[in-house]
């Protein structure tokens, strides 16, 4: 006995959706899998949890999954789960309807938006799912086959996606649904690619759907060898089910977790740290977070990706989710997955979205604390991370004021303290000896250059502790902190540093008093370059040193704001005399006896160039400076 299709009229707004969907709302048309699979996926949840609440139900749970079979020939694509299955009146209701209350909103919103602007319907279509209906991107005419799981009738409804559907009773259809698009044809400028293409399609489900709890079946891609006969192809899973954030920490191997990070991350290395996080309540969300043991190669590339994918349910939504964790994190790589996000949410809305917001901060500081952890409690491996990746975290001393102290805190630093290890500012602190209140710090481009640099000498000599800061962001964030545990930081080569006791200030006055002419008369030769000469106190062995006023800019953080385009004022510098260096007090004997020679006017000139080339910097005219330096030599030869 067969019985007649009739035909029914979808719903007013059903129809507006379809015709949304004929024409693309989405411009990633692969999407509809993805679609497809969820409900699926639901509709075998559903079995498993209705059999569990009443284990006397007659449905078969013994093998569920979600098949899909491609025929090239007939150019369809079908997709089957032995799931819960609908009623005839649940698929009048659930497809004919728009019955899900969240679809009826977009539409309502969808409508409003329309009269409106372009934009805004975009942002809309990232806030619902519209799940089912988006098989009509693809499909020409969809039928769905569907018996509800312990009841002998099953139900056939197809439609062109046009005005109307028909529905049909039929015998013999197995538990669950079963839907087959007849697919449109291929047109890869618009993206809509050729479905029955097993190697696409597969790409597709791995790609969306390879964490999704049940397996998805298609048939084997091996083809016959040549001679041999061809078989019917075997089913294989595609996708690897391994979820592994959802299952008890305690059962997960770390070879799991390994693999789980290697293939999401393409890397080749294990990782370095894993990181698992769960949050219940209001918002739900998993976390699998890995910190690599290697830095990418495009780190610091302008558009570095950020490491974190976006699930929804275990269904993959979007890669590089920079949303979820901060640009000075790139590098930590996983998976968060959450319960509460429609499907196809869109970066805009999540730019917007306070769960958003409320995720980025809870994982941000789970991060950190990790990060912490390794500190504390393996150093070694902490070592290894701060050497790949401590210059990225040490963004986030600019960018995120709320965890400053939490970044502060896991930062470590090159110091004279030791030649090997670097040191963290806890215990920089914890070494200081008495009457010490700042923490010493000098930057440049080496250690060896800042090493030998002149500033460090008294420090050498009184045996301070300076931390030694290679890293170009150090300049600029150590410039804008305020303090770290209560104790400033202080630039050696900034503003006035004495180290020496109250005890030198006697012999100081009366230094100064010795000097006062000559630093009178260099301050007026060098007015150009430098606001003040003064005597040092900071110098042992070199005869000048120049040094920038303490709320001045040094020329490297001049030199980087100039590079990143914000260009900021040089201010004149100090030149800095050491009163105990020959060169000095010979200059001052000289001015004294011959205050009219025009060659003090050079050597005073010279003394100035050579403070710079010893910090690193180079005087204005170059040429000049080795001319005069030539012709004096040339003079002491002559002598
Ligand atoms: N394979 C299936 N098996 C059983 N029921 C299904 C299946 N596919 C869809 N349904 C039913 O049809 C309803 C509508 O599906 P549709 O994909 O349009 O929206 P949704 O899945 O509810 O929401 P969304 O996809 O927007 O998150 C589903 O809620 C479900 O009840």
């Amino acid at each position: 006995m067969t019985t007649q299709a009739e035909s029914y009229e979808f719903q007013v707004e059903t129809r507006q959706l379809l015709q949304l969907m004929i024409n693309s709302i989405y411009s990633d048309k692969d999407l509809f899998l993805r679609e497809l699979i969820s409900n699926a996926s639901d509709a075998l949840d559903k079995l498993r949890l209705e059999r569990f609440n009443d284990d006397t139900l007659d449905v078969d749970t013994s093998d569920l999954h979600i098949r899909i079979e491609l025929d090239d020939s007939a150019r369809t694509l079908t997709i089957s789960d032995n799931g819960i299955g609908m009623t005839r009146d649940e698929v009048v209701d659930l497809i004919g309807k728009i019955a899900n209350s969240g679809t009826a909103e977009f539409m309502r919103q969808m409508k409003e938006a329309q009269q409106e602007e372009e934009a805004k319907t975009e942002e809309l279509i990232g806030r619902f799912g519209v799940g089912f209906y988006s098989s009509f991107m693809v499909a020409e005419r969809v039928v769905l086959v569907t018996r509800r799981a312990g009841q002998a009738e099953a139900t056939r409804w197809e439609s062109a996606g046009e005005g109307t559907y028909t529905l049909q009773p039929v015998e013999d259809a197995p538990q669950g649904t079963s839907i087959t698009l007849h697919l449109k044809p291929a047109d890869p400028e618009d993206r809509l690619f050729d479905y029955t293409d097993p190697r696409k399609v597969r790409e597709i489900v791995t790609r969306y759907s390879d964490f999704i709890t049940w397996p998805i079946r298609m048939a084997s891609l091996q083809v016959a060898g040549e001679g041999e006969e061809a078989e019917e192809p075997a089913d294989e899973t595609v996708n690897s089910r391994k979820a592994l954030w959802t299952r008890p920490a305690g059962e997960v191997t770390d070879e799991e977790y390994a693999e789980l990070y290697k293939r999401i991350s393409r890397d080749w290395n294990d990782p370095l740290e894993t990181i698992r996080l769960n949050i219940e309540g209001t918002l739900q969300y998993q976390a699998l977070l890995f910190l690599p043991e290697r830095a990418g190669a495009n780190l610091f590339s302008p558009d570095a990706k950020h490491g974190v994918q976006l699930y929804v349910n275990r269904v993959f939504v979007m890669d590089d989710a920079e949303e979820l964790i901060p640009s000075y994190l790139r590098f930590v790589k996983g998976v968060v997955d959450s319960q509460d996000l429609a499907l196809n949410v869109s970066r805009e809305i999540l730019q917007q979205d306070r769960q958003i917001e409320s995720m980025r901060k809870r994982l941000t500081k789970r991060v950190l604390q990790a990060i912490k952890g390794l500190a504390a409690n393996e150093p070694e491996k902490y070592t290894k991370f701060w050497g790949e990746f401590g210059r990225v975290v040490k963004e986030g001393l600019l960018q995120d004021f709320a965890n400053r102290d939490a970044i502060l805190a896991i930062c470590s630093f090159e110091s004279t303290h030791d030649a090997e290890q670097r040191t963290s500012l806890r215990d920089y602190v914890e070494r200081m000896p008495e009457g010490q209140d700042k923490i010493y710090y000098l930057t440049g481009d080496s250690r060896p250059a800042l090493e030998s640099s002149p500033y460090m000498e008294a420090f050498r000599a009184k045996e301070l502790e300076v931390l030694l800061l290679t890293d170009p962001i150090d300049e600029v964030w150590v410039d804008g902190m305020p303090e770290f545990e209560g104790k400033q930081f202080q630039s050696i080569a900034k503003g006035d540093i004495d180290l020496t006791s109250d005890e030198a200030d006697e012999d100081k006055a009366k230094q100064k008093e010795e000097f006062a002419g000559l630093l009178t008369w260099m301050g007026e030769v060098l007015t150009k370059e430098v606001k003040e000469v003064r005597l040092s106190n900071r110098l042992t062995t070199s005869p000048a040193c120049v040094v920038s006023d303490q709320n001045d800019a040094t020329p490297t953080l001049v030199n980087l704001y100039k590079a990143m385009g914000q260009p900021i004022p040089q201010e004149r510098r100090i030149l800095e005399l050491n009163p105990g260096h020959a060169l000095v007090s010979g200059l001052r004997a000289a001015h004294q006896s011959r205050p009219e020679d025009p060659r003090l006017a050079e050597t005073a000139e010279l003394v100035h160039g050579m403070a710079l080339l010893a910090e690193g910097t180079q005087p204005d005219d170059t040429a000049r400076f080795v001319q005069l330096m030539a012709a004096q030599l040339g003079e002491t030869l002559g002598k």
